[in-house]
C-alpha cells in the first residue's frame, strides 16, 4: 500500500567459511575479547510471581524455593478460577495469598516459557554465555549454538539443515545495523552462510558428507561493536552422540520423524520473547515498541474503565462457529461479536477523551521514531477495542489470538496497542507463513513483497515475539501496519503488584475506522 519492498535484499548472504575474511585470533585472545562480562550474562532476569523482583534467570529457581518455601508447598498455591462477564476485574486489593499459576512459569510446555537453562552436560551443548536461540531467551547480544538431530528438517521459515549442521544464532540489536563474523574452531572446510533476520543472526554452517562439526567445536561469532561480542561453544561426546531432542525442546507430536514432521517440532520452541530493555525500540519500519511507557496511575484508569463497562465484554465468536477463550469489547461503534462488522451507527459506548489523547500521544510519539502513518495524516482513533485474557485455564484450553491481520480499520493508520496486567508473548511476521496463505485472505503492503514470499517462506518473515509487559505501548503502523500477529501464554503473576487487577491481561488497541465499518474482522481461531 505505501509502495514498500519488505523483502530484504540479499537477506541470504553466503559466506564462505574459508574466504569470508575473518580474523582469526589466538583462541585464548578471542575467549578474553567475545566472552562477555558477569554482568552481562545476567542481564536477562524474570520476575518473580510472588514478590515481583526480577532475577537472573539462572538464580530464579533458587528465589522462588526461598521466597515462596519448597516447592511442593508450591503446588497447594491456589488458582483463580476462569474469570467472566461483570467478574471480570476487581479493584479491590487482592486479599489473602497471592494468586499465582506457578505451573505456567515453572513448567515447560509447548505454549509455557521455559526458563533459561544453561545445560552442561557431557553429550550435547554447552552454552558459554546464553542458552540456545531455539530453547529460550537471550541476553541481547548474545549468541547460543546447536548442533542439528539426526535427520534433515526445514525450519517453518524455509531454512533447512542437514544431518549435522550447526547454527549459531546471535541477538541483533535492533538499529545497530551490525552483523556478526563467524568462524568456527577447528574446522576450516565448513561452508557457513548467514541469515540475517530483523532482531537476530543465525549462522549456519554446512557440513557434507564427508566433513561434520568436529567434536569440542567453538563456533565464535563476533561483532564489530564490543558491546555485541558473544562466543558459544558446542561440545559432543567422543562418540558424536547428541541428545534429542535437545534440552528445553519439547516434542508435542510424536509421529514419524520424516522431513517434514521434523519442522512441526520447532513450531513452538523459539524463544518465549525478546526482551528488550531500552525504553523505545523500533523493532522494524512502523514498528515501535515503548517498554514501561504507562505509568501505573494511568494503567489503574484502563483497569477502571474496563470494570465501569464490564457487562460489555463478551466472549468473540470465531470464523469457525467457535468462540475465542478471551473476552472483548470495544469503544467507538458498535462492534458485533457474530458478525466481526462494526455496526457503524449509535456508538454503544463512546470513546473516553482521556483514552482518544492518549493514543493520539502515543501516536505522536511513535511518529517521531518510525512512519507510522502518512505524515499529512492526523491519527484520530474512532474505536478502541479490549481483550481480557485470563490466565490459562483447563476449561477454556489455551489462551490467546491466533496469527491474523488487522483488517478492519483504515490501514492507512496505526493500531496503537497497549498492555495492562499479566505479561504475555505477542508474536509477529511480515506476512502470514506459508501454511497460512493457503487457507486464509492476507493482504501485504506490497503486492512485489507478497509475490516474492510466495513460493516459501523466507527468513525474511521469520517469526519474531515479544513480551509485552503491564504498561507497555506497541503501536504498528506504516510498513509493518499488516503485521500478521497473534498472542499467546499470559504468564500469570507477573502483573505489577500495585495494579488492582485480577490474573490475566488486558489488551486495549486503539485504531481508527474511516468509516470502513463493514470491513470483516480478521481474527483467526484461538
Ligand atoms: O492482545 C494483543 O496484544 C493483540 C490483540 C490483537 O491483535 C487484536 O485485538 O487484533
Ligand atoms: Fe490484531
Amino acid at each position: 500500500m505505501f509502495g514498500t519492498n519488505l523483502i530484504l535484499k540479499n537477506a541470504f548472504r553466503m559466506m564462505s567459511w574459508a574466504g569470508s575474511g575473518t580474523k582469526r585470533v589466538a583462541e585464548k585472545e578471542l575467549h578474553q575479547r567475545f566472552s562477555p562480562s558477569k554482568k552481562k550474562q545476567q542481564q536477562f532476569c524474570w520476575p518473580c510471581p510472588v514478590c515481583h523482583r526480577s532475577f537472573a534467570s539462572y538464580l530464579l529457581d533458587d528465589h522462588i524455593h526461598h521466597c515462596c518455601g519448597p516447592s511442593n508447598s508450591l503446588s497447594s498455591v491456589f488458582r483463580t478460577s476462569p474469570t467472566d462477564g461483570p467478574k471480570l476485574i476487581t479493584t479491590e486489593p487482592p486479599s489473602g495469598p497471592v494468586s499465582i499459576d506457578i505451573f505456567s512459569i515453572l513448567q515447560s510446555d509447548y505454549d509455557t516459557p521455559s526458563l533459561p537453562k544453561i545445560v552442561n552436560s557431557e553429550n550435547t551443548i554447552d552454552f558459554r554465555n546464553a542458552a540456545s536461540s531455539e530453547e529460550c531467551d537471550r541476553p541481547s547480544g548474545s549468541c547460543g549454538a546447536s548442533i542439528q538431530p539426526d535427520s534433515d528438517f526445514q525450519l517453518e521459515d524455509g531454512v533447512s539443515f542437514r544431518q549435522k549442521d550447526l547454527s549459531v544464532c546471535v541477538d541483533r540489536v535492533p538499529g545497530s545495523g551490525n552483523t556478526a563474523e563467524s568462524s568456527i574452531e577447528n574446522t576450516k572446510s565448513l561452508n557457513s552462510k548467514l541469515i540475517t533476520d530483523g532482531l537476530e543472526d543465525m549462522i549456519k554452517f554446512e557440513c557434507n558428507e564427508n566433513k561434520e562439526v568436529p567434536v569440542e567445536t567453538r563456533a565464535v561469532v563476533a561483532r564489530e561493536s564490543m558491546e555485541q561480542q558473544g562466543s558459544a561453544e558446542v561440545l559432543k561426546d567422543g562418540n558424536g552422540r547428541r541428545e534429542w531432542p535437545p534440552p528445553g525442546f519439547k516434542l508435542y507430536q510424536r509421529q514419524k520423524q520424516s522431513q517434514a514432521k521434523l519442522s512441526m517440532f520447532f513450531k513452538h520452541v523459539s524463544p518465549a520473547g525478546v526482551e528488550s530493555n531500552s525504553p523505545v525500540t523500533v523493532l522494524q519500519a512502523g514498528m515501535v515498541l515503548f517498554k514501561n511507557w504507562l505509568s501505573l496511575e494511568r494503567q489503574q484508569m484502563l483497569v477502571q474503565e474496563s470494570q465501569n463497562v464490564a457487562h460489555l465484554f463478551h466472549r468473540p465468536i470465531t470464523s469457525g462457529g467457535g468462540k475465542y477463550h478471551i473476552y472483548s469489547m470495544c469503544w467507538g461503534p458498535k462492534w458485533n461479536p457474530k458478525t466481526h462488522r462494526y455496526a457503524g451507527v449509535g456508538a454503544e459506548q463512546p470513546l473516553p477523551d482521556w483514552m482518544f489523547d492518549l493514543a493520539q500521544e502515543i501516536c505522536c510519539e511513535a511518529q517521531r521514531h518510525t512512519p507510522v502513518h502518512p505524515p499529512d495524516l492526523k491519527f484520530t482513533p474512532d474505536v478502541a477495542l479490549a481483550n481480557f485474557y485470563p490466565v490459562k485455564d483447563k476449561e477454556l484450553g489455551v489462551i490467546g489470538i491466533g496469527g491474523h491481520q488487522d483488517l478492519d480499520d483504515s490501514c492507512k493508520m496505526p493500531v496503537v496497542s497497549i498492555s495492562v496486567g499479566d505479561s504475555m508473548t505477542f508474536f509477529y511476521r511480515r506476512l502470514p507463513p506459508l501454511s497460512r496463505r493457503k487457507s486464509m485472505i492476507y493482504v501485504s503492503v506490497d503486492e512485489k513483497a507478497a509475490k516474492n514470499c510466495v513460493d516459501g517462506d523466507t527468513a525474511h518473515n521469520r517469526e519474531q515475539q515479544l513480551i509485552l509487559r503491564s504498561g507497555d505501548v506497541l503501536v504498528f503502523g506504516g510498513e509493518s501496519r499488516l503485521i500478521y500477529h497473534g498472542t499467546r501464554h499470559v504468564q500469570a503473576g507477573t502483573r505489577p503488584p500495585g495494579l488492582h487487577m485480577v490474573s490475566g491481561r488486558l489488551n486495549f488497541t486503539f485504531r481508527q475506522t474511516d468509516g470502513s465499518l463493514t470491513a470483516q474482522h480478521s481474527h483467526s481461531s484461538s
